[in-house]
């Protein structure tokens, strides 16, 4: 690609600083203002070379004249914006009444695709606090939105849970947090093995919930009878 692209653009100043840009890295810091719209131009651009390797004749099939560029806004705008906004303005608020109990929340669903065929993974998350006498207590809604802007990037499911959890972690400063995500991968369902009963679930037990096996139990046992 020539270097007048956006892309190469916002790649310079991501490797001038040391950074990686993986498929899941959120890279909203080194975009500047209106490169988002270049870029999903950019993408719609190659989307319609991809269209013509593909021997479609978009020119005159009327289903996929704008095929490149709903691609284009789906990848940018919806489906990976997770990689190219700020995470959500999440307000915290002091745990005034030293508030230690475990706190669940969930499921939360979750809509995100696999980094290795771009394929949806659609599953749901749970998530398990217990707060010190110090955490943050943060909105309900929040932690759906968290989780949205996380799933919202290629992924795979070990790294995108690890990737909430450190979020979570970071936001409220807790004694144990606990996160379970169970999915459906569509790169098995759909193709490849096409196995459609098989699903990946995954946890991770940070903090009390590693350490005090009481209250993993607990965790496990109530999110198990909400299902
Ligand atoms: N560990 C892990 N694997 C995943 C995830 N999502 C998809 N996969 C797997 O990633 C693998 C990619 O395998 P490759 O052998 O490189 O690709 P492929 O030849 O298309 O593989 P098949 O899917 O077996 O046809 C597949 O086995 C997928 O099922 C995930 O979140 N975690």
């Amino acid at each position: 690609m020539s270097s007048d692209k956006v892309s190469s653009r916002i790649r310079a100043r991501l490797r001038a600083a040391d950074k990686p840009y993986f498929a899941n890295d959120n890279i909203s810091d080194f975009l500047h203002e209106g490169e988002l719209e270049a870029l999903q131009s950019e993408v719609e651009e190659a989307m319609q070379s991809v269209l013509e390797s593909l021997v479609i004749d978009t020119e005159h099939d009327h289903n996929t004249q704008e095929t490149a560029k709903r691609v284009a806004k789906m990848y940018v705008q919806e489906v990976f914006a997770g990689r190219y906004t700020p995470a959500p303005p999440v307000t915290e608020f002091p745990n005034a009444q030293s508030l230690n109990e475990l706190m669940i929340v969930g499921p939360i669903t979750v809509r995100s695709a696999c980094s290795h065929h771009f394929c949806p993974i659609i599953g749901r998350i749970w998530i398990g606090i217990m707060p010190s006498a110090s955490s943050n207590l943060i909105g309900l809604s929040k932690y759906t939105r968290l989780t949205n802007w996380i799933m919202s990037r290629p992924q795979i499911q070990e790294e995108a849970i690890v990737q909430l959890a450190d979020a979570l972690e970071a936001l409220l400063e807790p004694n144990g947090i606990a996160v379970v995500m169970e999915a459906d991968h569509f790169c098995m369902h759909w193709r490849g093995v096409k196995d459609e009963n098989t699903q990946m679930i995954n946890s991770v037990m940070r903090g009390a919930f590693l350490e005090d096996a009481s209250l993993r139990r607990e965790f496990l046992t109530l999110i198990r009878l909400r299902n």
